[in-house]
């Protein structure tokens, strides 16, 4: 499979946990019934505890049919082949129409992947035989469909729009300029059926009739089989020093970091350090450190530095911008140096002794700029593969030399089926946003990068799992990866919202969405804000009807071209657009300065996305706002949670969320949907033994005999 594109493949979780009773402290009891002491994550407890106007005027649906996911199947319908939908194909280019023989070509196995609900053919009609281009709102209901049953490629569509028409895609039927050279485009329902993510519980159908998770090599852009080939390069990012090292300011709230309550469960876990010399890292990791404005360690730092360091496999869980990116590059980068790595060179097989994987492409790139940077004047060399770029440049990329190589599943499986890596010297493997990437989606990806040839078994590699979230089911599938006596981290409670985020929950029902936004986002002015929707196509939607309100909108999501989502995201970082309306593809890992608001335009389906998504503002001790649409006709699985989520993060909860949440309260919670309230705490129910934390977390104590490490409920 491809990666990322998945933004909607999440079943709607029925939400079976509620607890009545809002326990502000959870931490007194682990899974397992130890007992935990949270103690804070350091001494020093805090106790004062231009719009751009590039709308486009063609073809504008009926307003009242956007966004209206109540409209009825048939009108749905009517309204797709009757009107063409939005922009009549003016607007939204339609990518797909250019890719018939992709419609055609079924042989190829993700096409077949049928929808059990019978969406296939609905979106078939929408993406091919209307042609339309973004249609009305009702889009969003089928496309949530989609979520539940599909997951786009955008590998193909890539591909195949750069083959026929040259990298810009002149092949679109139609493409209206935002006027930043931002084009939008509805590639409506035609890769879809290729990329290969299917929801929880739903098959994908090869052509074979197997079941497969595809690699891009499999049915994507290696070139090997069908897919045209992509040949988007993407810019070489800035070499000089300050461009490298450029960063941000730390917020006021920085500090209260230190006041959160760590957890480290697991045998002989090493004491956190305080600072940044207590790791006792070279000079120039010392140096690097000082020059990206790092002066403090976070919570998390001070806890998985010397947890890597010893040696230990960990899974640590973290609130969103709290500074995990560097928790794992720092302790992996000074092991490189202190083990004398060998300075890269050509090679046509290179053996990275690195391998770090996250679920997006943007994310991955983020990370990889991260790992540039720490490693900087060293002669560790990072590089960097996703989807959705030419694979030549990838592989070229890779010969130069690689020691650290940060990597998208679908392009890693790819480039390791071309025998451009070799695993064997792989010491490190990192899975940063590792619940996402150990899911139904991407984790038979992971599955099968384990158990590649040559890749050490996990006794012979130091595994290392970063996430804000991580469910019980999923904690319980690291196993087959970690080894028995890794580390548990928590800081905080694990799957929390960050708290520097002010969380507001309004009651705004479908028809009413597209005002409100306007409203806030009038209010707001110029501030950098997120906005998220459920589909692809109301992204798209969403973005154009801000442009005809002249409010300067840039949108990213699965379906847009490699080199349109980078131009969104530079054009939204660098603040010529303000707003930026994204699918849960932007919802993880992206560290953007000065996003001061999220808008959940459309709630996520899990909780666990809420978090992620809201996390894109109050990062690293800075203040964020994030307001959530709430339409109790679609959401109200979602109410128990928020409510649990709301109160943890001690923010208000109103008093009419509380009545949804008890009027579809679930007692008897199975753990066993994404949608549920998160894990407390380490999962390893029958661990023995517990590492507590005493005196602000700087010693630890050890259990008691320790019996099974490895027990697993
Ligand atoms: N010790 C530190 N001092 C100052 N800034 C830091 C420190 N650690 C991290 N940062 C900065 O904080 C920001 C957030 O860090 P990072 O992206 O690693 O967060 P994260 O925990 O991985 O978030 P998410 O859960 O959203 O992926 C980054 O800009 C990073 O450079």
């Amino acid at each position: 499979m491809g990666d990322e594109d998945w933004e909607a493949e999440i079943i709607k979780p029925h939400v079976s946990s509620y607890v009545p009773v809002f326990e502000k402290d959870r931490y007194s009891s682990g899974a397992n019934g130890d007992t935990f002491n949270r103690t804070p994550a350091s001494s020093e407890i805090d106790d004062g505890s231009s719009r751009r106007d590039h709308f486009m005027r063609s073809g504008f649906a009926s307003g009242r049919s956007l966004g209206n996911r109540d409209a009825g199947e048939s009108n749905k319908r009517e309204n797709t082949s009757t009107m063409g939908g939005f922009g009549v194909g003016k607007c939204f280019g339609n990518r797909g129409f250019s890719n018939n023989k992709f419609e055609e070509g079924d042989n190829s196995g993700f096409w077949r992947e049928a929808n059990n609900d019978g969406e296939d053919n609905q979106t078939r009609n929408r993406g091919f035989s209307k042609r339309g281009g973004y249609q009305d709102g009702n889009d969003s209901e089928a496309s949530g469909s989609s979520r539940r049953g599909g997951r786009d490629s955008e590998f193909e569509q890539d591909e195949g729009t750069q083959r026929t028409s040259g990298l810009f895609g002149s092949r679109r039927p139609a493409l209206s300029s935002t006027g930043n050279g931002d084009i939008y485009q509805s590639r409506s329902g035609n890769g879809s059926r290729r990329g290969g993510y299917k929801g929880l519980n739903e098959e994908i159908i090869t052509s074979s009739g197997k079941n497969s998770w595809k690699s891009e090599a499999e049915g994507g852009e290696s070139g090997d089989t069908q897919g045209p080939k992509v040949t988007y390069i993407p810019p070489p990012p800035p070499e000089d020093e300050d461009s490298i090292f450029a960063h941000y300011q730390t917020g006021i709230n920085f500090d209260k970091y230190d006041t959160i309550l760590v957890e480290v469960s697991g045998h002989d876990a090493p004491p956190a350090i305080l600072t940044f010399e207590e790791a006792n890292l070279c000079q120039t990791l010392n140096s690097n450190i000082a020059k990206a404005g790092y002066t403090k360690l976070t919570p998390v730092q001070k806890y998985s530095i010397p947890i890597i360091l010893a040696g230990r496999d960990l899974m640590a869980c973290a609130q969103t911008g709290s500074g995990k990116t560097a928790a794992f590059l720092l302790p992996i980068l000074a092991h490189m140096m202190r083990d004398g790595i060998t300075a890269s060179r050509f090679k046509e097989l290179q053996e990275p002794e690195c391998i770090i994987v996250a679920p997006t492409r943007e994310l991955i790139n983020q990370i990889y700029l991260e790992a540039r940077k720490f490693s900087f004047g060293t002669c560790v060399r990072a590089v960097v593969i996703y989807g959705g770029t030419q694979l030549g440049h990838s592989i070229r990329q890779i010969v130069q030399g690689c020691n650290v190589l940060c990597a998208t599943p679908g392009r890693l499986m790819d480039i390791i089926g071309k025998e451009k890596i070799g695993l064997r010297q792989v010491k490190y493997l990192v899975l940063d946003e590792a619940d996402r990437m150990l899911d139904m989606g991407f984790g038979p990806e992971m599955k099968k990068l384990i158990s590649c040839p040559g890749m050490p078994s996990k006794e012979q590699r130091q595994t290392l799992m970063f996430s804000a979230t991580f469910p019980e089911e999923i904690q319980r599938l690291a196993g087959d990866f970690l080894k028995s006596n890794y580390l548990f981290v928590a800081v905080g409670q694990v799957g929390g919202a960050c708290r520097d985020v002010q969380q507001t929950i309004l009651q705004v029902g479908q028809y009413s969405k597209r005002e409100k936004l306007v409203e806030i986002l009038r209010n707001i002015g110029d501030e950098r804000t997120m906005v998220f929707v459920e589909t692809k196509k109301k992204a798209d939607f969403i973005a154009t009807f801000l442009c005809q309100e002249k409010i300067s909108t840039t949108s990213i999501h699965g379906d847009r071209e490699q080199r349109e989502r980078e131009q969104a995201l530079g054009d939204f970082r660098c603040g010529k657009c303000p707003v930026l309306v994204a699918t849960s593809v932007a919802a993880r890992g992206l560290d953007i300065e000065n996003v001061q608001h999220v808008i959940n335009f459309d709630l996520s389906s899990t909780i666990d996305e809420y978090v992620h998504r809201i996390g894109r503002t109050g990062r690293c001790g800075n203040i964020g706002r994030a307001i959530s649409f709430f339409d109790p006709e679609s959401d109200s699985h979602l109410a128990q949670p928020l409510v649990k989520v709301l109160s943890d993060a001690q923010q208000d909860v109103p008093a009419w969320l509380e009545e949804i949440a008890f009027s579809t309260y679930v007692p008897d919670f199975s753990g066993s949907t994404r949608g549920n309230v998160f894990a407390s705490v380490d999962t390893r129910k029958n661990y023995q033994g517990k590492s507590t934390l005493s005196t602000a977390g700087f010693s630890s104590s050890q259990a008691p005999s320790p019996v099974d490490d490895e027990s697993w409920d």
